[in-house]
């Protein structure tokens, strides 16, 4: 498994605990999907594997991962070309089959006029595909990626998709959260519902459609039931 988590409490003060008893894993070649509604604990989970939740009770055993966060997060002053540069300088790698390597992601995502610009400057959707690129360049065991297809073209989609496919292939294992279940049904293995702090449902599609009742019922649907009435953690 390249992560392995079991969280008995977790949050942002002692007595005022987010998450309750959430436990699963994330295994080589697997992409689980982390869904739920606004509030429901999703960002504090991925937190939590971060490490930069201060509060937590439990265990979690994590691979070297790549974190793309809903919200791009750049350096000052650091141009995108110096961004690369910068992830090259903290990796063994080879430097020729690495600049290489960058340069074809950036023609794929059409950035390669921008390379020298600060990534300040540039769009949301822009924003979003140096993070990828970044995150694709270090090739580790697990990509964490918080809400990725926010504000992402249709083409970009797309290439992101086919990303995520290349890294299953590779061997990575990703985590993903997301409110766009219509994608998220297409092209998760495994899904995790979180609702008010609480895992209340995980598995295949096969599996949330046997707990909701559901046979034939579409991701939003399982959803929808299984995130009715769910208590809350306080
Ligand atoms: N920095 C923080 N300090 C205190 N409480 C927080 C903090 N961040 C989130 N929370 C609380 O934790 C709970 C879960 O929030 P979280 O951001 O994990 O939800 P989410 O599932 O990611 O929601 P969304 O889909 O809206 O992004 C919410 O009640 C929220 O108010």
């Amino acid at each position: 498994m390249f992560l392995t988590l079991d969280i008995k409490e977790a949050g942002y003060s002692i007595d005022e605990p987010v998450l309750k008893d959430i436990q699963f894993s994330v295994g080589p070649g697997e992409l689980v999907g982390l869904i739920g509604p606004n509030g429901a604990g999703k960002s504090t989970t991925i937190k939590s594997i971060l490490g930069v939740v201060n509060q937590v009770r439990g265990d979690i055993q994590v691979n070297e991962y790549a974190y793309i966060p809903e919200r791009p997060i750049f350096y000052d002053g650091l141009t995108l070309w110096e961004h690369i540069d910068f992830l090259l300088s903290t990796l063994q790698t080879d430097e020729d089959s690495f600049t290489q390597r960058a340069k074809r992601l950036l023609d794929l995502f059409q950035l390669s006029r921008v390379t020298h610009d600060f990534p300040e400057s540039f769009s949301k959707g822009m924003q979003q595909k140096v993070m990828l690129i970044l995150a694709l360049l270090k090739k580790p065991d697990l990509h964490i990626i918080d809400e990725p297809f926010m504000g992402l073209d249709p083409r970009a989609i797309k290439d992101l998709l086919q990303m995520i496919d290349n890294e299953k292939e590779r061997g990575a294992g990703i985590l993903m959260s997301t409110h766009a279940l219509d994608t998220a049904e297409k092209i998760c293995d495994r899904f995790l519902l979180i609702s008010k702090g609480r895992l209340v449902a995980q598995g295949t599609l096969g599996d949330l459609r046997r707990e909701s009742g559901l046979n034939q019922g579409s991701l939003l649907d399982c959803f929808d039931v299984l995130t009715m009435g769910e208590p809350n953690v306080r």
